[in-house]
């Protein structure tokens, strides 16, 4: 686990590792903010003058990005290197922000990833990694940072599903369950915070042109299939941020990504899945 603040100074930017944590801000807490959608959703978010706190694997990636928004947005970012596999890793967060005396008004539930090919295919710890980092990460956040967001005059939680979440995906079963869940997780809490300050807004993404593929392992039917349909990580963070300040329940990026969460609705189910199976086979 490791860990840098910055901070702009008129003179230049620097680390600055400081004894005494400044309690007077907010930040917005991002998960998986060193690269793709996460990484723009940070930058959306520095542009608007939200101070960042940026999680994930990747050290240099989340050093370089802290000091470049502390540079340019003239905002405070502060980074934690950390697996979110571990299971202590939710738990390490909030210790975290704790220590530091971090406030947080935005909660970002980003960091997530597929695994393609047959459900079998992967060992049974593979398998409840991911189901860890795309769905009790997400959960334990909310629950330990819930009270501290209800105490702001307005705070949000941001959760990234997938257009995954509208259907199943026959060879990245597991990966569309935890996006479906996560969907209904985030519009039922919405209701239960109605009337408080926290606002719980869930984004669907389509095909955006991030590392997801690699990282799923997609072979070159489905890459080729994302191509033709990508967005770029920019514009569905600028989407995101933009429903989530809104106050929107749940947002699809994109109106490629509109009609083809309608078809899916529209026709029969058997048909989608074995159309979807097609392509990541
Ligand atoms: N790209 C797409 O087509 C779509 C993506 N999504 C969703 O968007 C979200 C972001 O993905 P995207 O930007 O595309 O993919 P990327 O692979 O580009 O980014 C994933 C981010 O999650 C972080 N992450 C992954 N695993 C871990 C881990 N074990 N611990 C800590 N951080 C982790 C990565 O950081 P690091 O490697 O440094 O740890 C990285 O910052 C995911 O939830 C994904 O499911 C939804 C729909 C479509
Ligand atoms: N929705 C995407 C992943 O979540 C994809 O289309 O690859």
């Amino acid at each position: 686990m490791a860990a840098g603040l910055y901070i702009h100074e008129a003179n230049g930017s620097w680390p600055l590792f400081l004894s005494k944590p400044d309690v007077t801000m907010s930040y917005a807490l991002i998960t998986g903010a060193s690269k793709g959608i996460g990484k723009a959703i940070a930058e959306e978010l520095a542009r608007r003058n939200f101070n960042v706190l940026l999680v994930a694997r990747s050290e240099s990636l989340l050093q370089t990005l802290a000091q470049n928004l502390a540079d340019k947005y003239r905002i405070k970012a502060d980074y934690l290197a950390l697996d979110l596999a571990g299971a202590q890793a939710p738990q390490q967060i909030f210790d975290w922000c704790r220590s530091r005396q971090y406030t947080i008004q935005v909660l970002v539930n980003n960091a997530g990833y597929g695994l393609s090919g047959s459900f079998e295919k992967y060992t049974v710890a593979e398998n409840l990694d991911m189901m860890h980092v795309n769905m009790l990460v997400p959960v334990q956040l909310t629950q330990l940072l819930l009270p501290q967001l209800r105490q702001q005059s307005r705070a949000y939680i941001l959760n990234i599903a997938s257009s995954a979440a509208y259907q199943a995906v026959p060879l990245l079963s597991l990966y569309a369950a935890t996006k479906a869940f996560m969907l209904t997780f985030s519009r039922g809490l919405r209701q239960e915070l109605a009337g408080s300050a926290v606002s719980v807004t869930c984004v669907s993404p389509g095909s955006t042109d991030t590392d997801f593929v690699q990282r799923a392992n997609i072979g070159e039917k489905g890459r080729k299939a994302a191509q033709k349909v990508n967005m770029t990580a920019e514009a569905v963070a600028a989407v995101s941020v933009e429903s989530m300040l809104a106050g929107k329940a749940e947002v699809i990026p994109g109106l490629i990504n509109k009609l083809g969460a309608f078809m899916v609705w529209l026709m029969p189910k058997g048909l989608v899945e074995k159309t979807a199976m097609q392509i990541y086979q």
